[in-house]
């Protein structure tokens, strides 16, 4: 049977196992160049027992930056600074994909270039707060992209996809979830727009879908993978019908035998709730679960068929050697929250892996 050890092909990409890191924003890029450090190669290599890497979220663009220190995957500089992570992954017999990101309205205007003001599908701001040099700050008011600005938007996904081909990812994963750009499209809560992007579901999955086709045309469909939070409020997002929105989305998604459905089961980092179980119904490709598993729920959930891949967030932090640890029932170190946004090498690469008798 089928468990959390066991490999799996998801698309064109070969797993030894059905652990997945989970992407996590640490902060610890260059805020100017967006660039990663040798630090960085060394925290995902020291996790390259995983069966797949999902790396923290990388912006498409300058536009798409909403946090300090994130790094980008749309320069000649950043693509050189990931082949590093990339090779030292692979050295150790890992999988890696990049998580692309635009936050939309997740941003404020001292992150954005020339002081602008954050794009989104509507001009109405999120209830959220964002990391900026003078802290924790409210979001910017956002301007609301006009319709011939969506081209180059998507355009941008494309060169930050074969960007990512570039630096040697083992596919992409794109950020369709947690109240970024792409759901301000979709949910309904922050789509206002009277055009062809608004409206109906069909009119606010357009942009997704804009998206996927340019991401799948800059590489082939078993290299992306997708990761969607439907019932997710975080970063002030909402959506009054989550089943109505994303049925008729996932049914779609389905048709483009891509790498992996990612799927946020519930609230973000919060309680699992909603019926995900139901819309997974509609999904035939493999399917990742993400949100709150540990090694019991994670093992049920392979071994009756419910979920073929599991992606673990915090305990990633802590545990480079997750894997080991789950294989022997072992105990997991407890991260320090001080530390997970942000610094240098403690924190980061500095948790120490089981030692073996
Ligand atoms: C990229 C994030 C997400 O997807 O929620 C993120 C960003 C900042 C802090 C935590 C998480």
């Amino acid at each position: 049977t089928e468990t959390l050890f066991t490999p799996h092909k998801a698309g064109n990409i070969a797993l030894k196992n059905r652990i997945v890191m989970a992407p996590l924003t640490r902060n610890r890029a260059d805020d100017t160049t967006g660039v990663v450090f040798d630090r960085h190669a060394e925290y995902y290599a020291q996790r390259a027992s995983a069966g797949l890497l999902i790396t923290e979220g990388a912006q498409i663009s300058a536009e798409g930056k909403g946090y300090i220190q994130t790094p980008g995957i749309h320069t000649p500089e950043q693509v050189a600074a990931w082949r590093k992570v990339t090779d030292a992954v692979h050295a150790r017999g890992g999988k890696i994909v990049i998580q692309l990101w635009h936050v939309g309205r997740i941003s404020h205007t001292s992150l954005l270039p020339g002081g602008q003001a954050p794009v989104s599908a509507s001009a109405i701001a999120a209830k959220a707060k964002t990391f900026t040099h003078a802290g924790f700050e409210n979001t910017s008011e956002p301007r609301a992209l006009e319709a011939d600005e969506i081209a180059r938007v998507v355009a941008d996904y494309a060169h930050a996809t074969r960007c990512a081909r570039e630096a040697g990812f083992d596919g992409v994963e794109i950020h369709a979830a947690n109240g970024y750009l792409v759901e301000q499209f979709l949910k309904d809560g922050s789509n206002r727009r009277q055009d062809a992007y608004g409206g109906s579901v069909e009119n606010r999955a357009r942009f997704l879908f804009e998206v996927v086709d340019a991401v799948v045309g800059a590489w082939d469909a078993g290299h992306v993978g997708i990761r969607l939070s439907p019932f997710s409020d975080v970063n002030g997002i909402s959506d009054s019908d989550p089943i109505a929105t994303y049925t008729p989305v996932i049914e779609r998604l389905d048709t483009y035998g891509l790498a992996y459905l990612h799927m946020v089961e519930g609230q973000t980092g919060g309680a699992r709730e909603g019926a995900f179980d139901d819309l997974r119904q509609h999904w035939t490709g493999t399917y990742m679960g993400n949100n709150g598993y540990d090694r019991t729920s994670a093992l049920e959930r392979v071994e009756m068929g419910a979920v073929d891949l599991v992606a673990f967030g915090r305990p990633y932090i802590a545990n480079p050697d997750l894997v080991a640890r789950l294989t022997a029932d072992a105990p997991l170190n407890a991260g320090d929250t001080a530390t997970y946004y942000g610094g240098g090498d403690e924190g980061y690469t500095d948790y120490p892996v089981l030692q073996t008798a």
